[in-house]
């Protein structure tokens, strides 16, 4: 949909020219690795590029809604005697909506699985080798927690004791979402017609684009939230993602659309404010 690079790499391999003149800086890496180079203006750096992606993602979502909007075959409502074939579609039916740019971008660091998560009941703090825990990890107990024995180190390249799912499925709680994941990739999406989970390719171009539980509202399922999940691949590593949920104004009425031959009188659901199903801070 729009050219992109990784974002991950637009943000750590950025250099601020408008930085303060010192000239670039060259960071360590966890894990060792030197390379990214970046201003002493990292994190301020940091902000202006997600504040940009943020202002990039919300035109694109809107521009997003116009196309379903049309899609859908919305036409301005026309008090009596049915719609006008020769009045335009409503481009326009959601955007009004989404007037505050109340939207949510997250980037999301899924830590590497390893070591740490063989340790249940408590936090590893420093070697300690013995028969019972060759690893050396030795573990702070809260009081009354259990013991669970520690499992063996797995082989390097193998995670048995890993989950399989990273993030449970769920569906969002935005109009449309917008998503893009590293190479590491392991997002899935629910087929309803094959009735199973797909791989979401890692996509170098292009974001994801969810549909939400307020999309799914409003067309009364015509679209239906899509579920979705984070897999665990690649045997643990790191992963990152940035996802940009688009949410209607807290006070936009929610009113699900009708389809043509529908008489609104039997129209069963009544509309409910976006607020109502959003967190309470
Ligand atoms: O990290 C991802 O790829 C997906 C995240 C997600 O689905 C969410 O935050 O709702
Ligand atoms: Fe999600």
């Amino acid at each position: 949909m729009i050219s992109r690079r990784n974002p991950w790499d637009v943000l750590l391999n950025h250099v601020n020219v408008m930085g303060d003149g010192a000239g670039p800086t060259s960071v360590h890496m966890s894990g060792g690795t030197t390379g990214h180079v970046l201003n002493n203006n990292f994190m301020s750096d940091f902000r202006d590029m997600m504040v940009a992606y943020y202002e990039l993602c919300s035109i694109v979502s809107l521009d997003v809604m116009r196309h379903i909007s049309c899609g859908l075959g919305i036409r301005p409502s026309i008090p009596q005697g049915g719609y006008d074939p020769c009045m335009d579609y409503d481009y326009d039916f959601f955007t009004p909506f989404h007037s505050r740019k109340d939207f949510d971008l997250q980037a999301k660091y899924y830590p590497r699985l390893g070591a740490a998560t063989r340790v249940r009941q408590g936090v590893a703090v420093q070697n300690a080798q013995s028969p019972q825990n060759p690893d050396g990890v030795r573990v702070l107990r809260r009081k009354g927690a259990k013991t669970t024995p520690l499992a063996p180190e797995a082989a390097p390249g193998a995670d048995a004791a890993a989950p399989a799912v990273r993030l449970d499925t769920h569906k969002d709680l935005s109009t449309i979402t917008l998503l893009s994941q590293d190479a590491v990739g392991g997002l899935e999406v629910w087929d309803e017609e094959k009735q199973q989970f797909t791989t979401v390719p890692v996509l170098e171009d292009a974001l994801l684009v969810n549909a939400g539980v307020f999309l799914e509202k409003w067309t009364g399922g015509l679209i239906g939230a899509t579920p979705h999940r984070v897999r665990n691949v690649r045997d643990g590593s790191s992963r990152c993602s940035i996802v940009f949920f688009a949410l209607p104004n807290h006070d936009a009425k929610i009113e699900p659309l009708l389809q043509q031959d529908d008489n609104p009188a039997t129209d069963a659901e009544d509309g409910f404010l976006a607020g109502d199903l959003m967190p309470t801070p």
